[in-house]
């Protein structure tokens, strides 16, 4: 299994399983059969509702002897309602007591956006709080003090583009040790992906199969899905692998990890084999070539009118 390096040289799994729309009942198979075959990194937020079962897959896995708790890698996720200083830890520790787990590898601030204590989606514009009322150096603060504390091993961000990695470095005690964003050959973001590695950040690439269990497609109906698109299919069909599996083996063969979900055992085994996929520099260019700057994942829900937040403020540079 090919890793990623954090500054510390810790090492993360380049292949994790995402964990987000795996619902109750599948996830905890999920989980079970992935560690069997392999998986040691896991992807999880405390907003996908189902930490709890993913404990519980963790603690019969730990049981059963088949893993020890410092073989695997896990990630979670500080919502939005819970940005102030004080709310971190009291957030991170349900994390914790929901997947049964003493620490985290990793915790990341979800998104760059405030919402107030309570809400789990804004339904009108009261529902945020604008940034100049709670800063992300505030939030971030509080990431500091739980990584102090060893609730987590390391700290990061997800959803943040460079103007945002640099309002909370500068004058950090820690500076930002992982991005998680969404990557994959439609959505390539070349410049905030090289910002990152030139910064020592580790970058995790999300939706890298176009999370197509959703409805979003293209911007025309007709448009291929990412797992439909003739280049991919060619590709795949000369490595004798599936679509899937070369958007995986570029994620990785570009120095990030990715973090497909599946809760299908075949996928989860095709998924996990497929950094062992050596693409040609000819395949790279050709891939490098459907950036279409495409968002499946697009951050209206916080631009909704009135909100304080803009597309601009996400996404721009
Ligand atoms: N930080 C953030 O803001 C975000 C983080 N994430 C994280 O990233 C993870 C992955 O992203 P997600 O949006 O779920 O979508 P993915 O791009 O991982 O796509 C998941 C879909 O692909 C299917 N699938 C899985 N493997 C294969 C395969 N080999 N061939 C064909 N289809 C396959 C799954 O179905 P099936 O399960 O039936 O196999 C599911 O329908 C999330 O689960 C979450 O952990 C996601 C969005 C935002
Ligand atoms: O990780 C993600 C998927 O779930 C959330 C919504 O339920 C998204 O907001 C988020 O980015």
């Amino acid at each position: 299994m090919k890793h990623l390096n954090f500054r510390n040289g810790d090492q993360m799994p380049a292949i994790g399983l995402g964990t987000w729309k795996a619902a109750p009942g599948d996830v905890y198979k999920a989980v079970r059969e992935a560690i069997k075959i392999g998986y040691r990194h896991f992807d999880c937020a405390h907003i996908y509702g189902n930490e709890d079962e993913i404990g519980t897959a963790f603690a019969d896995a730990f049981k059963a002897g088949e893993i020890k708790r410092e073989e695997l890698w896990v990630t979670s996720k500080l919502w939005n309602n819970s940005h102030r200083k004080d709310q971190v830890e009291p957030a991170l520790k349900v994390t914790l007591k929901n997947l049964q787990l003493d620490y985290l590898d990793l915790y990341l601030i979800h998104w760059p956006v405030a919402l107030q204590e309570g809400i789990g989606f804004p339904a009108s514009p009261a529902d945020f709080i604008p940034i100049d009322q709670l800063p992300l150096t505030v939030t971030w603060s509080g990431m500091e003090a739980v990584a102090k504390q060893g609730l987590t091993k390391h700290i990061g961000v997800s959803n943040f583009n460079i103007k945002n990695l640099k309002v909370i470095s500068e004058g950090a005690t820690i500076i930002p040790e992982a991005n998680q964003l969404e990557l994959h050959p439609y959505l390539q973001q070349n410049e905030l992906v090289d910002y990152c590695k030139k910064n020592e950040i580790v970058v995790t690439g999300y939706s890298p199969l176009g999370s197509s269990d959703r409805p979003a497609r293209l911007i025309k109906e007709s448009d291929p899905t990412l797992l439909e698109n003739e280049v991919i299919k060619q590709i795949a069909a000369t490595k004798n692998c599936s679509p899937a599996q070369v958007l995986l083996s570029w994620a990785v063969t570009r120095g990030t990890s990715a973090i497909p979900k599946s809760v299908n055992p075949k996928r989860l085994k095709e998924n996990l084999e497929s950094a062992a996929i050596e693409l040609s520099t000819d395949d790279l260019k050709r891939i490098a070539d459907l950036d279409l700057n495409f968002r499946y994942i697009n951050g209206e829900t916080w631009a909704s009118p009135g909100s304080p937040y803009t597309l601009e403020y996400l996404w721009g540079k």
